[in-house]
């Protein structure tokens, strides 16, 4: 399989365009990856936002049924990018227009392969991915797992796009779940950190910037000491902790307060909870 395959000849249509769609698209186009010339997005939405991102991204953008139905047709690559609740009736009204040679690429959490393809009412080839907002700037965690229709070009291009935007990691779909947790939803743990972080910053005495830059620093520097030093983050977090200092007086508040079984706990959450949206969307399938 040839990862580097451009996507030049693809036509992406993104069937809902949301934060998600959005952040690939933005990464897609500052990399060059595809053009908007390629890109087509669609959204039961606002036409304000339609207008937003036709204006921002350059891209076709529509909401009209005969548009939509035109863009979804043409489009070699159909993203499924609406929440899993709107996922049933998205589906069921594709399947019977699709035409041989398309593939889907589904964003949407706890969506199984088997699911999307009983829906579509036929063995149309699916990549099923979990990306996150952070493709919007090419620094994404995607995961991705193919369905066994899909040919090695499919899935070539289903890889160039995603590492186009971030870091790719093929797994088994049964893995999906747990990524999600880790991954899919993560940057939204970091982020809850980073505010209260902030606040207590601030609380301190520093300026809401003071305190803003120094933990984006802060944040960026220790990812980037794991990445660059390729070190266990316990061995990192040692070098930090001097013994009876204020690192270990913190340490010792946030573990008297559960903070790693807390941190464990949401991510297997988030794994179950994945697993009841796409049960939700199977059943009402029966
Ligand atoms: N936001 C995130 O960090 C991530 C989201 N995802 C998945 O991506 C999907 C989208 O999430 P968001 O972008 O956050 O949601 P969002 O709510 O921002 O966007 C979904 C959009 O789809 C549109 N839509 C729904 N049904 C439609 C239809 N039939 N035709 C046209 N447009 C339709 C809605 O109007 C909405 O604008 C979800 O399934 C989610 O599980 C996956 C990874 C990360
Ligand atoms: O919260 C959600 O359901 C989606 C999936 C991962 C991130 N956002």
């Amino acid at each position: 399989m040839n990862p580097n395959i451009s996507l030049a000849s693809a036509s992406i249509c993104f069937y809902g365009a949301g934060s998600m769609a959005e952040a690939i698209v933005r990464g897609l186009i500052h990399k060059g990856v595809a053009g908007a010339d390629q890109i087509a997005m669609l959204n039961r939405s606002s036409q304000e936002r339609l207008a937003y991102l036709s204006q921002t991204y350059r891209v076709s953008a529509a909401n009209e049924e005969a548009a939509k139905w035109q863009h979804l047709r043409e489009a070699s690559i159909i993203v499924l990018a609406m929440k899993p609740k709107d996922a049933g009736e998205a589906l069921s009204e594709l399947g019977p227009m699709l035409r041989e040679g398309q593939m889907i690429v589904s964003l949407i959490a706890g969506l199984s392969i088997e699911t999307i393809q009983a829906l579509l009412g036929g063995k149309i080839p699916v990549a099923r991915t979990m990306p996150n907002t952070s493709c919007s700037i090419g620094r994404g965690a995607t995961g991705i797992s193919f369905s066994a229709e899909m040919s090695e070009e499919q899935k070539a291009q289903v890889l160039s796009m995603f590492q186009a935007v971030g870091m790719v990691s093929v797994i088994p779909e049964e893995r999906m779940e747990i990524l999600t947790g880790v991954s899919g939803s993560g940057p939204a743990y970091i982020y809850y950190m980073m505010e209260a972080m902030i606040e207590a910053g601030v609380e301190g005495g520093l300026t809401p910037e003071q305190a803003r830059e120094l933990t984006v620093q802060t944040v960026l520097g220790a990812a980037l000491m794991m990445e660059e030093t390729g070190e266990n983050p316990a061995k990192l977090r040692a070098d930090i902790t001097s013994p009876n200092g204020s690192t270990q007086a913190a340490l010792e508040v946030l573990e008297a307060g559960g903070f790693r079984p807390n941190v464990k706990a949401a991510v297997h959450r988030a794994a179950e909870r994945s697993l009841e949206m796409g049960e939700a969307v199977r059943k009402s399938l029966l």
